[in-house]
């Protein structure tokens, strides 16, 4: 019988980003933003939304904040992408399954909240409401037990975290430390033989700056067809690339069987960033579609979830390397064999100094200095609230 309070209350807030950056919404940026600027998309196929992710759209989520509060007054937390409609979803469909209940039960939390939104849900906007529940019940949880989640999740594997950095400068990721630079392919199918060459002469450039010893890696962000992604990782393996990431749809996961038969040996194909849930990895684990997946554990169900699918890939010894979402990967990357390294997202708008990933909205975010971190031994996920961000409850109860 479980001696911790029962949960009283759940919030869901939306953040109004105050021009200082987007927050879990990391691509709300401002003008010239390196991760706003001709990033190829699957929409640049049209030329009025190829310049900027913006203007299709790529910033209508926003922010979502979780609050749970127990009986005793301590209150965990989490933010991620999802804004107003996941707040609804929250406040008005997933909250019943935490409010009077035990904190520890959260398996059929989890599987309460993932099996009465099937019917609307499965991926997408759903599991980020689920994961955002879910990672502010793991915070609680650590509060109210008073240990940090790594150690519920088993306990550290090594002593600090190893990080590549993702943003368009490879070369001063390198200076700071990083084991690699994952670089944004700027150019898609559309922009035809001349973005082709582009593409490479970026990397070549960088390869150039780095040496050869430095990763180099691309991400597609679900933007090529599967003869560029094939054309684009024989070319880019003359100049060294470490891996192609999200070439294709996530829905795609014949085009990926296909891509890592034919990309060159010893180039790594990874995805799975927009990928949710056991049932969604066990389609790229089984028929043999990456080598690393990338689940945002923000996105794919949470905490609860990703143990599930980092078992199923340490089984068949493929890596996992979770997407972004700062502390909420820290905690999960450092119990893990599967989880060699982590990766560092680039917020500042030139790409070339460490600043917080998830800034304004988390007070304590640890960074890591010269490519390393130690994770903070803090209670939870270690990291507070800034309560001087504007937070708007829109469907309070
Ligand atoms: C740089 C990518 O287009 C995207 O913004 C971030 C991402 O996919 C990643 O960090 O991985
Ligand atoms: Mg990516």
């Amino acid at each position: 019988m479980s001696r911790l309070p029962k949960i009283k209350h759940v919030r869901a807030f939306v953040v109004k980003n105050d021009g200082t950056g987007g927050g879990a919404d990391y691509h709300d940026q401002g003008d010239g933003h390196w991760i706003d600027d001709h990033i190829a998309t699957p929409m640049a196929k049209y030329p009025e939304y190829r310049q900027s992710r913006r203007s299709f759209g790529i910033n209508v989520l926003g922010t979502l904040v979780v609050e749970i509060e127990a009986e005793n007054g301590v209150v965990g937390f989490a933010v991620t992408t999802g804004g107003e409609p996941a707040a609804y979803i929250v406040e008005k469909h997933l909250a019943r399954f935490l409010e009077g209940r035990d904190p520890s039960e959260v398996e059929k939390i989890w599987d309460q909240m993932y099996f009465s939104t099937q019917y609307y849900g499965r991926k997408g906007l759903v599991v980020n409401a689920i994961s955002g529940v879910d990672l502010a019940l793991w915070d609680l949880l650590g509060r109210l037990r008073q240990e940090p989640v790594f150690a519920m999740l088993g306990g550290a594997v090594r002593d600090e975290l190893t990080f590549y950095a993702t943003g368009a400068r490879p070369d001063k990721a390198k200076e700071l430390g990083f084991i690699g630079g994952k670089m944004p392919l700027h150019h898609g199918p559309a922009e035809g033989e001349d973005g082709l060459h582009k593409n490479l002469a970026e990397l070549e450039a960088m390869r150039n700056a780095c040496g050869d010893d430095f990763w180099l890696m691309f991400d597609c962000w679900m933007a090529l067809d599967l003869n560029y992604a094939t054309r684009l990782a024989q070319e880019a393996h003359k100049l060294g690339l470490k891996w192609i990431e999200e070439a294709l749809s996530p829905d795609d996961y014949w085009g990926y069987q296909a891509l890592k038969k034919k990309a060159p040996k010893g180039m790594l194909v990874t995805t799975g960033e927009h990928e949710a849930t056991r049932w969604g990895f066990r389609m790229l684990l089984e028929m043999e579609c990456c080598d690393i997946i990338q689940p945002d554990v923000g996105w794919c169900g949470g905490v609860t979830e990703l143990i599930k699918i980092s078992a199923m890939a340490d089984a068949k010894s493929v890596l996992m390397i979770p997407h972004g979402s700062s502390v909420y990967s820290y905690h999960f990357v450092v119990t893990r064999h599967n989880s060699p390294f982590a990766e560092f997202l680039m917020m500042a708008p030139g790409a070339d100094e460490v600043v917080p990933m998830f800034h304004p909205q988390l007070i304590g975010e640890p960074v890591p200095v010269n490519g390393r971190l130690k994770v903070p031994d803090a209670p939870g996920f270690g990291v507070e609230l800034n309560r001087d961000i504007a937070l708007h409850r829109p469907y309070a109860r």
